[in-house]
């Protein structure tokens, strides 16, 4: 009879987990970020706050953003015109509306994702779906399983809250559970809309115009697992997934974060999250290096960081003395999407491996990061697999 060590051994998997495939999607209606402002205090009917409006212009203008998806469309918005208002009591209209559009975009990224993949949706074993846009159950997870005809033994985990590190944090739950299930096979789907968020400018509320400023509705999704199967290169390895790791910066709760309201999600970012960030990064990256014995200056890796706001990429290729240049991906999906929180980072990966087939980005060893509410970091070191020896 086997021991539990050899049935242990038996169920894990040999190598590490590996990206195999990645889709992404966006609602169809887009805003230009110059046109912003005068879009938004128009359909809040708040002309009168020209103060806020030429606030939301600046925030506009260091964006690095130009254009912006949204769900919520000015006739969505006309048949609820209380959603302007946030002292009305709207969250009940907003999850109804999220509950089935947060899953149906997800669906959309998930089935390129599956497509490009190559095997039947059948054949994933785990979902791990990350939102901030939810407040039901059963929730947005079942709602794509069922979308997708996921078999009924699907494994499905739903993270809620995590803000701009859930795609990171969905990520690493994927590599946990496809490393420790022989054969498994992890669909991560992040998808945020900020329906839930929107509403008219209040003197007083700045984050309401900083929020306005930068976020954006979008879906992404990847298929997680490890030991591809090769024969007819049915599956075809992205990144494989060396290292993972979470971090929180002590005494940081306050500096983000996110709660249900009677009038929606009321959120805070603080003015001092960049600044905060590039005071702990450095210390996540050397860990994760050291831990896997590589020897590399910052520019001998590639960069997939998220980019929650332009000064955030400006700090971080500041701190790490990048060259011109690293930072092309995020800084593109941030100018092309803005910050869709958790779904983003997927977004860069996807970028990364467009430039990669393209030979503008070399690099053997990467690093993917993502920060959200605690304030956590999360960190991935990533090798490109266009670099494998056969
Ligand atoms: C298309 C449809 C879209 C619909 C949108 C609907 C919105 C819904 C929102 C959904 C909410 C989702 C919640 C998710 C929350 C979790 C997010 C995260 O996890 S992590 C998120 C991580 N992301 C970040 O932490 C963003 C990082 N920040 C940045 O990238 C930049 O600071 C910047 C681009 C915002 C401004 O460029 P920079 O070079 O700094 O330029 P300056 O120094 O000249 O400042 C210009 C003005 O901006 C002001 N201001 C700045 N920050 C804030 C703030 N936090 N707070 C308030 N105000 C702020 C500043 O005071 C100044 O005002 P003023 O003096 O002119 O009056």
């Amino acid at each position: 009879m086997a021991t539990v060590q050899q049935i242990r051994r038996e169920h894990r998997a040999d190598g590490p987990a590996a990206v195999l495939a990645i889709g992404t999607a966006n609602p169809e209606s887009f805003k230009l970020q110059d046109d912003y402002a005068d879009y938004y205090f128009r359909v809040t009917k708040s002309e009168h706050h020209a103060d806020l409006k030429d606030k939301l212009k600046r925030i506009c203008k260091k964006s690095g953003i130009e254009k912006r998806y949204t769900h919520l469309d000015e006739e969505l918005l006309g048949a609820h015109p209380d959603f302007i208002d946030r002292t009305l009591p709207t969250l009940d209209a907003r999850i109804e509306m999220a509950s089935a559009a947060v899953p149906a975009l997800a669906a959309s990224a998930a089935e390129k994702a599956i497509a490009e993949w190559n095997r039947p949706a059948s054949d994933i074993t785990h979902l791990v779906f990350s939102t901030y846009s939810g407040g039901k159950a059963p929730s947005a997870d079942l709602r794509l399983a069922s979308l997708l005809g996921l078999r009924p033994t699907v494994s499905r985990t739903i993270l809620s809250l995590n803000g701009c590190s859930g795609g990171g944090r969905a990520l690493q739950l994927a590599k946990e559970l496809a490393e420790n299930n022989r054969g498994a096979r992890v669909l991560v789907a992040c998808s945020e809309l900020t329906l839930l968020a929107f509403y008219g400018p209040l003197e007083g509320r700045l984050d309401t115009i900083f929020g306005q400023g930068i976020f954006g509705d979008g879906a992404s999704a990847a298929i997680v697992g490890a030991d591809p199967v090769v024969v007819g290169t049915i599956e075809r390895p992205l990144f494989e997934i060396a290292f993972a790791t979470q971090t929180t910066i002590p005494g940081t709760e306050d500096a983000i974060t996110m709660q249900l309201m009677k009038g929606g999600l009321d959120f805070h970012v603080s003015t001092r999250v960049p600044k905060l960030l590039k005071n702990n990064i450095e210390r996540c990256l050397i860990d994760a290096l050291e831990f896997l014995g590589i020897s590399a200056t910052w520019n001998d890796l590639f960069w997939a960081i998220h980019p929650g706001g332009r000064a955030i990429l400006d700090h971080v290729e500041d701190l790490l003395a990048l060259d011109g240049g690293k930072l092309a991906a995020s800084r593109r999906v941030l100018s092309e999407f803005g910050n869709m929180s958790g779904a983003t980072v997927i977004f860069v990966l996807d970028e990364m491996r467009r430039r990669m087939a393209r030979g503008e980005e070399v690099a053997e060893w990467g690093v993917m990061m993502a920060f959200g509410p605690g304030i956590t970091i999360e960190t991935m070191v990533l090798h490109a697999t266009c670099h494998h020896e056969n």
